[in-house]
């Protein structure tokens, strides 16, 4: 892959992966009404997908229910190919908060129609992402909280020691299957209490005691229709 110029503090400019995790929390699996994986549950997301505060998350015009997914990002700062899960944590250069914005409606469409996820996960800004947060910040990621709130409302509280699958298992496990690059983004899965939000609604979450995010929701232009 091409040289990138910018500082992986700004991964979401290289135009790389975007890894996500699905049913790594056993909470959110029953509430979705699946099993608990016996191994990672993969899909990508197009680094188109990135959002920053400052701009709104957009629902899809295809999309009536709108899902937020609060999550704890991996930010990989070194290559990994068939790593095995004691060297895993080397190839770590951060973190961020995450949101895997999810059109469920679309969701429960492609699961009855054995239809691939990318509607639901892929659209634009539905990886909204906190600023970088160097891994010499956070001792643990496993002893992390991560929250979210609409218009005030708590919404998802989890613990990021109630995954599944660790982020060595991740980063060994996804290695494994395809190389990961500096730069790749890792959403590591939703803890449970997911939901709808509408249109004007205000998203707020965060790693507790290390960053937050604010977004707005907003609707995709009619006229951008097909
Ligand atoms: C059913 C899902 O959308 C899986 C997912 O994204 C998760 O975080 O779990
Ligand atoms: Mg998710």
């Amino acid at each position: 892959m091409g040289a990138v110029s910018k500082p992986l503090s700004r991964f979401w400019e290289w135009g790389r992966n975007i890894v996500c995790v699905g049913r790594n929390y056993a909470e959110h699996a029953k509430e979705m009404g699946s099993a608990p994986p016996a191994e990672p549950l993969l899909f990508l997301k197009p680094s188109s997908a990135y959002v920053r505060e400052g701009a709104p998350i957009v629902r899809p015009y295809y999309c009536r229910a709108l899902h937020h997914e609060v999550e704890l990002g991996v930010v990989v700062g070194r290559g990994a190919r068939a790593v095995p899960r004691d060297a895993a944590m080397q190839h770590v250069a951060g973190y961020a908060l995450c949101l895997d914005m999810t059109a469920r409606d679309t969701q429960d469409e492609c699961k009855r129609k054995g239809l691939p996820w990318t509607l639901a996960k892929g659209f634009g800004t539905s990886c909204a992402v906190s600023d970088f947060v160097p891994k010499e910040q956070i001792p643990d990621p496993h002893k992390l909280q991560i929250w979210l709130k609409v218009n005030g409302k708590m919404r998802q509280e989890g613990d990021t020691s109630s995954m599944i699958f660790s982020i060595p298992y991740l980063i060994s496990y996804i290695s494994h299957i395809f190389p990961l690059e500096e730069g790749d983004l890792i959403l590591t899965g939703s803890p449970k209490g997911v939901g709808a939000v509408e249109v004007d609604d205000e998203i707020e979450a965060g790693i507790r005691d290390v960053v937050s995010v604010r977004f707005k929701v907003a609707q995709e232009a009619p006229e951008s229709k097909i």
